[in-house]
């Protein structure tokens, strides 16, 4: 059965057994689920996925879901699903590749994968009602998308101790709204308030709860979203506060929702549904009130003991995604290696979320990377080949975007991810140099990458988007000062040459200089140095060829005899 909450809120029984008090789940999360295998509520055929709908929902309650669908299969939808992901995988690492995220694609795979349980339960919860109509009602078209107008209301604190210079509360909660827009949600107001210290019941004063809650009864917001990260006993407090069916939760969950609307790919939906169990772990305790709501009363010790049992299968699940990212992850480093016997270095582009890297990517290799002006566009690394006028040729990987107080429990999820950028031979830093706050979206940028221990690798700094900023000559003068950095605008294609040679020379340094004497019988080596290293010049001798060139390591170590040939 379902049913619509006054707010809109619908909730319907399962027929998976689980215990009792984990029986509600949302229609919306429902179809969120869909981009996460573990999570993979597919559906009857009839019944297609929709992606960019609002799925902004209290991490509690979605944890319910995890736990009412998971437990019972889990092993066994792992399994099911490995076969699917390796093809899968086997394109996102592949030179040239695809990174999934055409939506058709998705769907057919979804069905494909589809868990037996979970074609009965939702048969069975579907079977003669009508709420998967109910909540097609709910959809609304948005810019061409499918969207539930669920409306926002943002809130955000100035630390007097967090006065570090860099994000203002006021900048940081505008792009808390462009999360919340990539949500699907309808911004419907903001405030702000300055602190000596955060309020440990509420995070915020009293006087600004009265006033928020005023605020939530005049715009009819369904969601407040805080700009920092809150407790599980804040959060508790805060909804008890704003009453009714008003949900609470912070930039964290939000930005956790969005990833799992968009992870596209079997490994980012495992990481971000690790990520996602990671944080409702310490958050559980909301699960004693929805128990004690449910009797009517207090069951003192008897929620207690629930929350226990919660704790445990939520561990459980932890260990079983744990184990699969790690399957998953064994199979990407096969591709890896395989990838780096070739010889053709590789460039890793990194940047702030919305600067640009995939619209580049785009534009130097004729991919199809989803590139919109939406915030977190893409999660996977794709990796293709940009072939120069000059016959050269390196590999470019785009990567997914950072944002200032990026979620600790993503920066875990996602770090094998982003290690890959690690064993690159060139790191390009794209800046969207028209946005008001470039600098610091740089230096936010430079602090992930602080921990990812790529201190080693030559940096390449690419200022975008220079068509959009008011004196573009003003800026190119500004970064001719520095050789490292080149202007570009990847929307239309000035500065790619440049940026092509930036790249060359830097590359030129990460190599290594030899001279060696290849034999006539290796013709394919030669042609490989010529292609992926720098030739500085080369002879024809009586016994083969005689080069001098800049050459990848790999292909330094392939050379070794040759190059004890050519000195004795
Ligand atoms: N005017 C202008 N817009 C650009 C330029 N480069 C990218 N954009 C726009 O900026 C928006 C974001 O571009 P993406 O390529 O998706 O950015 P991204 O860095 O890949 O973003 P994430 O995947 O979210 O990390 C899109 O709307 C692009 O069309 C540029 O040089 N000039
Ligand atoms: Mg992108």
């Amino acid at each position: 059965m379902a049913m619509t909450t006054a707010n809109g809120w619908f909730f319907r029984s399962t027929a998976v057994s689980t215990p009792p008090h984990i029986t509600q789940r949302t229609a919306a999360h429902h179809q969120l689920k869909s981009s996460n295998p573990l999570q993979t509520i597919s559906s009857s055929p009839s019944i297609t996925r929709r992606k960019s709908i609002t799925t902004l929902r209290s991490p509690i309650r979605v944890l319910r879901e995890d736990i009412e669908v998971v437990i019972p299969e889990a092993d066994a939808l792992l399994h099911q699903e490995h076969s699917s992901i390796d093809s899968n995988q086997e394109e996102i690492i592949g030179v040239i590749s695809s990174n999934g995220v055409t939506e058709v694609e998705d769907e057919v795979e979804e069905e494909q994968t589809l868990n037996r349980q979970q074609i009965i339960s939702k048969r069975e919860s579907t079977k003669g009602d009508e709420d998967e109509s109910d909540y097609d009602s709910r959809f609304k078209l948005r810019n061409g998308k499918e969207v539930v107008a669920e409306k926002a209301y943002l809130v955000g604190v100035e630390l007097k101790s967090n006065s570090d210079g860099s994000f203002g509360t006021e900048e940081s909660l505008k792009e808390l709204a462009q999360l919340a827009d990539t949500a699907g949600l309808t911004v419907a107001g903001s405030t702000f308030q300055k602190l000596a210290n955060p309020n440990p019941r509420t995070y915020i004063g009293s006087g600004k709860v009265a006033e928020i809650k005023s605020a939530i009864n005049a715009l009819d917001v369904e969601t407040v979203i805080f700009d920092d990260e809150l407790s599980a006993g804040q959060l508790r407090n805060l909804e008890k506060a704003f009453g009714g069916d008003v949900r609470v939760c912070d930039r964290t969950a939000l930005i956790l929702d969005i990833f799992n609307q968009r992870a596209a790919t079997h490994e980012a939906a495992l990481q971000v549904a690790l990520a996602q169990m990671e944080y409702q772990l310490p958050r559980l305790t909301k699960m004693w009130t929805h128990l004690e709501r449910q009797s009517g009363g207090k069951v003192k010790g008897m929620g207690e003991k629930q929350i226990e049992v919660d704790k445990r299968i939520l561990r459980t699940q932890i260990g079983f995604l744990k184990k699969e990212l790690e399957s998953v992850r064994q199979h990407r480093r096969q591709y890896r290696t395989r990838r780096l016997s070739v010889p053709v270095p590789v460039v890793s582009l990194v940047g702030y979320t919305n600067a640009g890297k995939s619209t580049l990517l785009n534009h130097l290799t004729g991919a199809n990377v989803l590139a919109e002006d939406r915030l977190f566009a893409t999660l996977d690394p794709t990796t293709r080949r940009v072939q120069m006028k000059n016959g050269k040729e390196f590999l470019l990987t785009d990567t997914v975007g950072f944002i200032q107080k990026l979620p600790t429990t993503l920066v875990a999820a996602f770090r094998a991810t982003l290690e890959e950028i690690s064993e690159s031979s060139l790191l390009v830093h794209v800046v969207d140099i028209s946005h008001p706050l470039a600098q610091q979206q740089i230096d936010a940028v430079d602090k992930v990458l602080s921990e990812l221990d790529v201190a080693s690798i030559p940096k390449l700094i690419v200022w975008n988007k220079v068509d959009k900023v008011s004196d573009p000559s003003k800026i190119k003068m500004e970064a001719e000062k520095s050789e490292d950095i080149i202007c570009v605008s990847a929307l239309n294609g000035d500065g790619l040459q440049d940026f092509c040679d930036a790249v060359q020379a830097k590359l030129r340094d990460s190599m290594v200089w030899v001279e060696a004497l290849i034999p006539f019988d290796k013709g394919e080596l030669l042609n490989t140095i010529h292609r992926v290293g720098m030739v500085e010049g080369s002879e024809y001798t009586e016994n083969g060829t005689l080069v001098r060139a800049h050459v990848p390591l790999p292909i330094a170590r392939q050379l070794t005899p040759m190059r004890q040939l050519c000195i004795s």
